[in-house]
């Protein structure tokens, strides 16, 4: 069966990998709140209790799929995994439970990790409830010290209107597993909160299931640090504290926003180029199915980690089974309690229902297919994020192929070019500060590009004269703190069949003799292919240089020239490791050792990361490297590539407003090596071809397989955006 000449059954394929509808989400959740035992009431009620935190999809075994997928097999029961926070035990905890069969479940089994390992209560990722305790608890424990945040700028907790304060906390909370305390950095409520420091930071225990009892346990101050609030208040009344005087003027704020301001001569007053389909789509989206020219692919939006593509095929070939982002972080150094806390590990922020709305023209073209995605995390019930996924396709700019084919004469033989139209899958996950713009590109010769860039506001801290050491003066009082972003991503390459083998290539020079000139030698490169046999020696740390080339193939499939049938991974990243080996946090990222990491497909090593690792990356419920550690034979079997790529950020003052994405994307590309016999866009009917038609070159003949441009371009409808993800 061709999924391309029968979309409608692609489309029912593809359901296999589809996220939870609302109705099923719905029906998971009524059933296990009839379960009297399991206590669960709203994420609204009392902080502590027991509650339902998340759901997603869980995803059938890979044979189960493949048996349905490729030999007419039933179809697997689709289940669903659901995060409990059992706060209310007496040893409160984090469970997750296997629910099924949808849409109608009537069964729950506990679903362990990492050798069975119970997830500690303090592990959870905050709640929205937590979150709004501890704003409480800050407007509660500031009440003696308002009048210092009033001197130094203006702003408080208390009766403040438009003069308000928040706070940005960071992660891990505390120093060792079973911690939860917080240090949170104050600052001034406006546009770009994030940039508006305010040389406060506390630190807050809130361990306790009962925020009364939540303390202050430090204070920083401009560089000062409090062992309580009295301490504080106390040394400040007597002048023991070097007093701080913020601006109080809206003018110096202005610098976070988004508002035109400055004379640099980037202006015009006309509006710019746009994406157009002069004559429609060229590309089919069913549900989760998306066919584009020799493509067809599956894809869904994990709610702990964001945008899993499956069953990649061209020209009815699969290609991948799996193409998944598994996690980013970010390690932050500094001089401030926050900038030396914080380590970022975002699937533990909700970075995978984070997908808010796109904004048509902006964020992606206004042509593009937009579509909602819905998740319940940290709800009683799905939320619609509407328009939170695009798919589009553009031309690239530049082509994919051309040649001017000159007669060294003042005149050419031939000119002929193919345009470059790429099809691209994008979710943006906006993680508090900073905005990841994901990209799945499809490409017309086979080539899929996987890319990240990275926008939105800095996580800076506090100006201290120190803090120069660590990242640049951005802003009067602040601090881009250097930071180094990784992301992991899983890539199943099911290349010419499940069963492949690992090699890479180098290249060593060879001293020869000449074989036209006796007695002069020649010095030139030489191919060296080495075969990749365990995954230890498939796996690559940071450090050491990668072999020049990554190949994935089926030896026992040969295309026309002899060669294996192969996939190459090529990276388009400056990552190196955040942390020495075994240091403290680090075997909860100990995937990110490796640029490259190749292990054997297994069911149980579904995830890198998970949701739980952020609060307690002390005892961590994944350990990537036991994915490797059992060092398995990797020679025609199924394998898994586990790819990280990331670069070094130190901010600078062209950070301010936000972080740009030119420069600051990274990723890889999956490029077809041998599998064809040719480039396979060779196919396409976009290639035009002019010749000379006559000898003076006063004619010529147009050779195009397309109609010459008709159509309108530009839509009539006017740019709107509504912005919201509430309940329906
Ligand atoms: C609060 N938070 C968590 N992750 C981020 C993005 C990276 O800096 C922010
Ligand atoms: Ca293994
Ligand atoms: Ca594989
Ligand atoms: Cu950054």
């Amino acid at each position: 069966f061709s999924s391309t000449l029968y979309p409608s059954k692609g489309r029912y394929m593809a359901s296999v990998f589809s996220d939870l509808t609302p109705r099923e989400i719905e029906s998971v959740h009524s059933f296990l709140v009839e379960q009297e035992h399991l206590k669960l009431v709203s994420v609204e009620d009392t902080f502590g209790k027991n509650s339902i935190f998340t759901m997603e999809l869980h995803m059938p075994k890979k044979r189960h799929i493949l048996n349905f997928l490729d030999k007419n097999g039933a179809k697997p029961v689709r289940e669903a995994r659901v995060v409990i926070f059992f706060g209310d035990q007496p040893t409160p905890n984090v469970t997750e439970y296997i629910v099924g069969p949808l849409p109608h479940p009537y069964y729950y089994k506990p679903y362990t990790l990492r050798g069975n390992k119970t997830i500690r209560y303090e592990a959870r990722p905050m709640s929205y409830k937590e979150i709004r305790n501890i704003q409480q608890r800050l407007v509660e424990v500031t009440r003696e010290f308002d009048h210092i945040l009033l001197e130094t700028m203006g702003y408080s907790f208390h009766n403040c209107s438009d003069r308000c304060l928040t706070y940005t906390d960071n992660s891990p909370r505390g120093v060792k597993s079973g911690e939860r305390r917080s240090w949170l950095a104050l600052q001034k409520n406006l546009d770009g909160f994030f940039l508006q420091l305010t040389g406060f930071e506390i630190l807050l225990n809130h361990q306790s299931k009962n925020p009364q009892e939540w303390t202050v346990e430090k204070i920083w101050l401009n560089g000062q640090y409090f062992d309580s609030v009295e301490e504080l208040v106390r040394k400040y009344d007597r002048n023991e504290v070097t007093r701080l005087k913020l601006p109080h003027d809206a003018e110096s704020d202005i610098f976070a926003t988004y508002i035109p301001r400055g004379e640099y001569k980037v202006r015009s007053d006309i509006p710019g180029p746009k994406v157009c389909e002069p004559q429609g789509k060229r590309y089919r989206v069913l549900g989760n199915y998306v066919e584009y020219t020799g493509w067809s692919f599956a894809f869904r939006s994990s709610t702990s980690s964001g945008l899993h593509f499956f069953d990649i095929k061209y020209n009815d070939e699969r290609i991948a089974y799996e193409l998944s982002l598994q996690e980013a972080i970010s390690f932050y150094s500094g001089v401030t309690p926050g900038a030396l806390q914080t380590k970022y590990m975002d699937s533990g922020w909700g970075m995978g229902s984070s997908n808010y709305e796109l904004a048509k023209g902006i964020d992606c073209p206004e042509t593009a297919t937009y579509q909602d995605m819905y998740h319940l995390y940290d709800t009683d019930k799905p939320i619609r994020y509407k328009n939170s996924l695009c798919i589009f396709e553009m031309p690239t700019g530049i082509p994919l192929r051309r040649h001017y084919d000159s007669d060294f004469n003042g005149g050419f033989n031939f000119y002929a070019g193919l345009e470059n139209h790429v099809l691209v899958v994008r979710t943006i996950s906006t993680v508090y500060n900073y905005d990841y713009i994901w990209d799945f590109v499809f490409y017309q010769n086979g080539v899929v590009e996987v890319k990240v860039s990275a926008t939105g506001y800095i996580y800076a801290t506090f100006f201290t004269p120190d803090g120069i050491h660590y990242g640049n003066r951005v802003q009067q009082h602040i601090i881009g703190n250097l930071h180094t972003h990784l992301i992991h991503y899983k890539v199943d390459l099911d290349v010419a069949g499940a069963e492949n083998s690992f090699q890479t290539l180098s290249l060593r020079y060879e001293n020869i003799s000449n074989p036209w000139s006796p007695g002069d030698y020649i010095v030139q490169s030489r191919l060296v292919h080495t075969q990749r046999s365990t995954e230890k020696q498939a796996s690559f740390r940071f450090g050491l240089p990668l072999p020049r080339h990554l190949i994935f193939q089926n030896p026992n499939k040969k295309n026309k020239w002899g060669h294996p049938r192969s996939y190459r991974i090529q990276y388009n990243s400056h990552a190196d490791s955040v942390l020495p080996r075994g240091w403290k946090e680090e075997p909860s990222i100990s995937w990110s050792r490796y640029s490259l990491a190749v292990s054997r497909y297994r069911d149980a090593e579904t995830r890198s990361s998970n949701i739980f690792l952020q609060c307690d990356p002390w005892d961590p419920s994944v350990y990537f490297e036991n994915f490797l550690r059992n060092n398995e034979d990797i020679v025609n079997k199924d394998l898994v590539a586990w790819v990280t790529v990331g670069f070094l950020h130190v901010p600078h003052a062209e950070d301010i407003p936000n972080t740009a994405t030119p420069g600051n994307s990274v990723g890889f590309f999956l490029r077809p090596y041998n599998f064809f016999d040719e480039d396979p866009s060779t196919a396409s009917r976009s290639t035009v071809i002019v010749k000379p038609a006559k000898k003076d070159f006063s004619e010529v003949k147009i050779q195009r397989w397309t109609p010459t441009l008709t159509g309108q371009c530009v839509s009539d409808v006017s740019f709107h955006y509504n912005g919201t993800y509430l309940p329906d």
